[in-house]
């Protein structure tokens, strides 16, 4: 894709504090429409990103480009309210003297009245909040105070939003709830969006792919899916979802052998026979089957609602997880049987 057709262009993207870069050689391009997410644990550099997008850090190396235009690189720094861009922050950014008709109407001074109206009617609507124009911020729920500050954040009608951690200060339940709410609404306006969290669930919720970022670096810019079922490196196998990594050895370009016994890959193996590798396996990769011949034993259990996440223990000592429905509660040190369910074989080098 060419950087004139997408709403944000990162290229090759190092900055930092004094002498030690925090975010590295970044690239990646958001299409118009889509709505993405920097996900990572704390201090990988996701805000300093961010922030570099919004025009407050300024480049080492690389270009940022906004629907094709140069915003950013090492001689250029496009101030942040010259930009085509809003950011909402963690914190509520609501005026709480303000009505929410005023603090919605903040961004559209230079509109006249009659839009300024037919606008706050129609955000209102969209964020499901109909009617409430009048009251003030503190008679709304923290939910419901996020909703009119994204609604207020996109009123003037930007090229790009950026979110900064803006579900942290609700509860788990309610981030996810709140940010379908959200893409809905962004889908609505039709806005590309970057937001930016540490919560895998809210990023599965929000975003069409999710960028995982680690010290500083991009490891992989991909649908939660593909991060799940196909991760591109260790540590997105290791913080997406959960997963154990089993030794195996290639036995010829379709099959590996493992604990497991010899498994069949769906693509040509990248790697020459009798290379040592490891298997990634994700709990429903292993199932429990109560008819399989194949058994092991369970050393951990752990109840998770609706399933169980067992640890077992294989014939040769090697442990995997395995995906029990939560009806079969066994009990530790119980032999159970199990039965391999991999659609795609992901290894990496030993
Ligand atoms: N203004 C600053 N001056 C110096 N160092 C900074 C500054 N802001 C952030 N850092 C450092 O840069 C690194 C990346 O920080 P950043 O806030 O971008 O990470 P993050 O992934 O957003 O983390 P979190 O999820 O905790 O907010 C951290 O090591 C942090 O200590």
């Amino acid at each position: 894709m060419n950087s004139a057709s997408a709403a944000l262009t990162l290229d090759q993207v190092s900055l930092g504090y004094d002498q030690r870069l925090v975010v590295k050689d970044v690239s990646m391009q958001l299409q118009a429409g889509e709505i993405g997410c920097l996900l990572g644990p704390s201090g990988c550099g996701k805000s300093t990103l961010l922030r570099a997008i919004c025009g407050f850090e300024p480049l080492r190396h690389g270009r940022i480009r906004i629907e094709g235009e140069l915003v950013s690189s090492t001689d250029r720094l496009v101030q942040p309210e010259q930009r085509p861009v809003v950011m909402v922050f963690q914190e509520l950014a609501l005026f709480p003297h303000m009505t929410i008709a005023d603090n919605l109407a903040f961004g559209l001074h230079h509109w006249s009245k009659a839009q300024q109206q037919q606008r706050i009617e129609q955000l209102l609507e969209l964020i499901a909040l109909p009617g409430m124009a009048q009251r003030y911020p503190h008679e709304l729920s923290g939910g419901q105070q996020q909703r009119v500050a994204v609604a207020r954040a996109i009123a003037p009608r930007p090229k790009l939003l950026l979110l900064d951690e803006p579900f942290s200060s609700l509860d788990a339940e309610l981030r996810e709830d709140l940010a379908e709410q959200i893409r809905d609404i962004l889908i609505a306006e039709g806005i590309s969006a970057l937001m930016v969290t540490h919560d895998q669930l809210e990023a599965f919720a929000m975003a069409d792919r999710v960028a995982v970022m680690h010290a500083g670096e991009l490891q992989q810019f991909d649908s939660a899916f593909n991060l799940y079922h196909q991760p591109a490196t260790r540590f997105v196998a290791g913080f997406i979802g959960q997963s154990t990594l089993l030794p195996a050895t290639v036995r010829d370009e379709r099959h590996i052998d493992c604990s497991l016994g010899s498994l069949v890959s769906d693509q040509i193996l990248p790697f020459a026979p009798q290379q040592a590798v490891e298997l990634m396996l994700r709990p429903d990769d292993v199932l429990h089957d109560d008819e399989s011949l194949q058994r092991a034993t369970i050393v951990r259990k752990r109840f998770r609602g609706s399933h169980f996440l067992y640890t077992v223990q294989l014939a040769d000592g090697q442990q995997v997880y395995c995906h029990a429905s939560s009806h079969h509660n066994h009990q530790i040190g119980e032999t159970i049987g199990i039965e391999p369910h991999i659609d795609h074989l992901v290894l990496f080098e030993r």
